[in-house]
């Protein structure tokens, strides 16, 4: 029997490093029995958003553009999966990302977007400027008023 090739597995490609992982789940799946591609992108907007959070110093941000989603392949319920996100991008108020999802049980990719654009935004949701130029792989930014009172300044 010929020995299957398998890809390269690395935990980062092209500086898109992979840290979420998730089990597919029967409410994960479509009609035809593959995951739904609606539950992947909202769990990539939400990582997205995290990402988003940790990079600019604010809980106030928002996704301003997701560019072409390009499905290379699927999942099926059991699967594992693990989807990564690299910054490419600072600018003034927004912050550019790379997104890549792969199947961890078949190696194959899922989808690849190239450009995911969040804004950062103050009170009255306008853009407003974060001041940063490079990624941080710290907690170093993390907001210190406590999402849920507005108020309370954490350690
Ligand atoms: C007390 C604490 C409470 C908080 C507790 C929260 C806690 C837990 C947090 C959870 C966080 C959840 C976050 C979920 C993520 C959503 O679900 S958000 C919902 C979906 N998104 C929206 O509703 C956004 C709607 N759009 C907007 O409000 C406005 O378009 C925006 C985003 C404020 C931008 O306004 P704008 O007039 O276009 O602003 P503009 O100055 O022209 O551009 C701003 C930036 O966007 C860029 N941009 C604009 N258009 C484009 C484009 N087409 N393509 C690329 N870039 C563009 C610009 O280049 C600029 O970037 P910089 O050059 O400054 O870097």
């Amino acid at each position: 029997m010929t020995p299957q090739t398998l890809p390269d597995w690395h935990w980062s490609e092209d500086g898109v490093n992979f840290h979420t992982r998730k089990w597919v789940k029967p409410e994960d799946l479509n009609a035809n029995g593959t995951l739904f591609g609606g539950s992947l992108l909202r769990w990539i907007d939400e990582e997205a958003a995290i990402y988003a959070i940790i990079q600019l110093g604010n809980y106030r941000v928002v996704t301003k553009l997701i560019s072409e989603i390009n499905f290379e392949s699927s999942a099926l319920q059991g699967d594992l999966i693990e989807m990564g996100l690299g910054a490419t991008r600072f600018g003034r108020t927004s912050l550019t990302m790379r997104a890549v999802v792969r199947n961890m049980i078949t190696r194959k990719r899922i989808l690849t977007i190239d450009r995911l654009v969040f804004v950062s935004v103050d009170e009255q949701g306008r853009p407003t400027p974060h001041g940063f130029t490079d990624v941080t792989y710290d907690r170093d930014r993390m907001p210190r008023e406590h999402p849920a009172t507005g108020t309370v300044s954490l350690p």
